[in-house]
């Protein structure tokens, strides 16, 4: 019924000149709801004031009340459209594209967003903080989550797990956030099969393998063979980009844009008449 009345609210309105023809269907289709019509429909006929010199009413409020009068109802001042739904962004990609750059802008320029904790069975690293950066557990305790349906999605990487606690996704949607997911691409699949559509999913790559092995290595936080693997595992990662909602090119100096992108990319998404409605 809702979306009846946005569709109908969009529609474009004819212009009616008078006198109205009700043999005209796009006319009487609009005005349905309407009293019926004579051939001089009641709200033709006004006592209101006009301004002759712009054929503006004298009066606003009168006007209104007039024509609340006539259509023998008041308007609606509920919004047109209800608040949209709750959407989760999945953004994935290869390691070194920017996903944590982009998701550091992210949470600097929009506090409608919950950026998901992840759990994780590693030790905490120097600097890091228990539920900022990650939610560190043990493994069993990781094991027992894992066993209580309380993650919904984990695995294991180099040796220790990680997953995403949907108590944390379900509280913020509950109050309204967006959620924003950093997975990288086993993940996106996992969370692509466990979500369906009901989830937005973005790519992001850099504008080439050169720029994306220039950033790797420039964050020096990888060996030789280290740089090694995670290239020939993002050269096997890019063939997934076809899985994705949206492809985001992260470009050397570029971040902003890469930034700007994505936000686009929701707000689209929040305006859509058709919602992605995420059950968790
Ligand atoms: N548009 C850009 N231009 C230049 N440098 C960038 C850009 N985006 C990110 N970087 C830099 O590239 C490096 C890799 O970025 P980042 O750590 O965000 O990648 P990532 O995708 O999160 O990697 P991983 O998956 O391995 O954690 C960082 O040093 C970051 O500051």
């Amino acid at each position: 019924m809702f979306r009846r009345l946005c569709i109908s609210f969009f529609l474009p309105v004819p212009k009616l000149k008078s006198p109205v023809s009700i043999q005209n269907p796009i006319i009487k289709k609009h005005l349905r709801f309407q009293q019926p019509l004579s051939l001089t429909p009641r709200f033709f006929v006004s006592n209101i004031t006009m301004n002759h010199s712009h054929g503006a009413p004298a009066n606003k409020a009168e006007l209104l009340r007039s024509l609340e009068a006539s259509l023998g109802h008041s308007f609606d001042t509920n919004p047109i459209c209800p608040s949209p739904d709750p959407l989760i962004i999945v953004i994935s990609g290869p390691s070194g594209v920017g996903k944590d750059a982009v998701i550091k802008k992210l949470r600097e320029s929009r506090d409608s967003l919950h950026f998901v904790v992840t759990a994780t069975s590693r030790p905490m690293r120097p600097g890091e903080e228990n539920g900022k950066d990650y939610f560190f557990v043990t493994k069993e305790e990781f094991l027992t989550m894992v066993e209580r349906n309380e993650l919904l999605e984990y695995a294991l990487v180099y040796g220790d797990y990680k997953g995403i606690p949907k108590k944390q996704i379900r509280e913020y949607m509950a109050q309204g956030y967006d959620i924003v997911l950093r997975v990288d691409i086993q993940g996106a699949q996992t969370l692509r099969k466990i979500l369906g559509d009901s989830a937005v999913f973005v790519f992001l790559v850099a504008e080439s393998e050169m720029a994306m092995v220039e950033r790797l290595i420039e964050r020096k936080t990888e060996s030789r063979d280290e740089l090694l693997v995670r290239i020939a595992t993002a050269r096997e990662e890019m063939k997934h980009g076809k899985n994705f909602d949206y492809v985001v090119v992260n470009a050397e100096g570029k971040l902003e844009n890469a930034v700007k992108l994505v936000e686009s990319i929701i707000d689209a998404e929040k305006a859509k008449v058709r919602q992605r409605t995420a059950v968790i």
